[in-house]
């Protein structure tokens, strides 16, 4: 894939009622991997609480721009604040502090430890956002999301579905701001996409955190209100009106 990918309009989701957390807003984002290809992507403005799908062909830019939004990559034009914190920061310090502290993120490999088992893993993640009692919440995130029988198990010894609540689990135990999940129903058959992606929004609504999802699947994206879809000249203006 070379070249530009084409600029979407602006997309804005406004809430309901007033905040109560961090809004998150883009501005004049772009990034080049390497010589050949450049992203471009639309402003956004989601209040807290906020749940979009980013759809779009193979190679738009999806993954990226999750990357660009968790901190991982830094843009190479424009800015991605979330509340005060300026998440773009050139200090890769500031963005590893960002993401320890308000980002779940699920990979669609799971990217679980193979030598922990299920409890560990979680713990694990907490250590690193340096939370009080990793132990203790590790536990309570595991059993809440019905893992409480698989506690010692490692990732191999674990369902496909099961290792992904290992996951979902790791990304929600510190309470982030903002929960990042990138195609959660790909290893999952169509009843447990639709159990995953009801766990999902239940618990960023918990949480009252912005759920962003990158998805191919249909059931995913008919489930939610509001989409960005990348690499769409056709797109007119979206004014996607209240946030859920
Ligand atoms: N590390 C990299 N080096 C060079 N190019 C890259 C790198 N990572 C991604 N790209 C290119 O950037 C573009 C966007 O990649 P990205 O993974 O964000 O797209 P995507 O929409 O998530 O794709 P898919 O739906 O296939 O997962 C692609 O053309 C890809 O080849």
């Amino acid at each position: 894939m070379s070249g530009a990918i084409p600029l979407n309009p602006p997309v804005e989701v406004r809430p309901v009622e007033i905040e109560t957390g961090p809004a998150l807003i883009t501005h004049g984002l772009s990034f080049q991997h390497g010589r050949e290809v450049t992203l471009t992507y639309p402003d956004l403005h989601l209040p807290a609480g906020a749940q979009l799908t980013i759809t779009g062909p193979s190679g738009t830019g999806k993954t990226t721009l999750l990357h660009l939004l968790a901190g991982l990559l830094r843009p190479t034009t424009g800015e991605v604040k979330f509340g005060p914190t300026l998440v773009s920061a050139p200090q890769e310090g500031l963005r590893e502090a960002f993401r320890r502290a308000q980002v779940g993120y699920v990979f669609q490999d799971f990217h679980l430890m193979p030598g922990l088992s299920a409890l560990e893993n979680v713990e694990l993640g907490l250590r690193v956002a340096g939370a009080a009692q990793p132990h203790a919440k590790a536990f309570t995130a595991l059993e809440r999301l019905d893992l409480g029988h698989r506690l010692q198990h490692a990732p191999h010894q674990l369902s496909t579905g099961e290792r992904q609540r290992v996951a979902l689990a790791r990304a929600v135990a510190h309470a982030p701001g903002l929960l990042l999940v990138d195609e959660p129903t790909a290893h999952l058959d169509r009843s447990r996409a639709g159990a995953a992606l009801d766990l999902l929004r239940e618990t960023a609504d918990q949480l009252g955190a912005t759920l962003i999802v990158v998805t191919h699947d249909p059931l995913v994206a008919d489930a939610f209100t509001h989409r960005l879809e990348l690499g769409d000249l056709e797109l007119s203006p979206l004014n996607l009106g209240d946030a859920r």
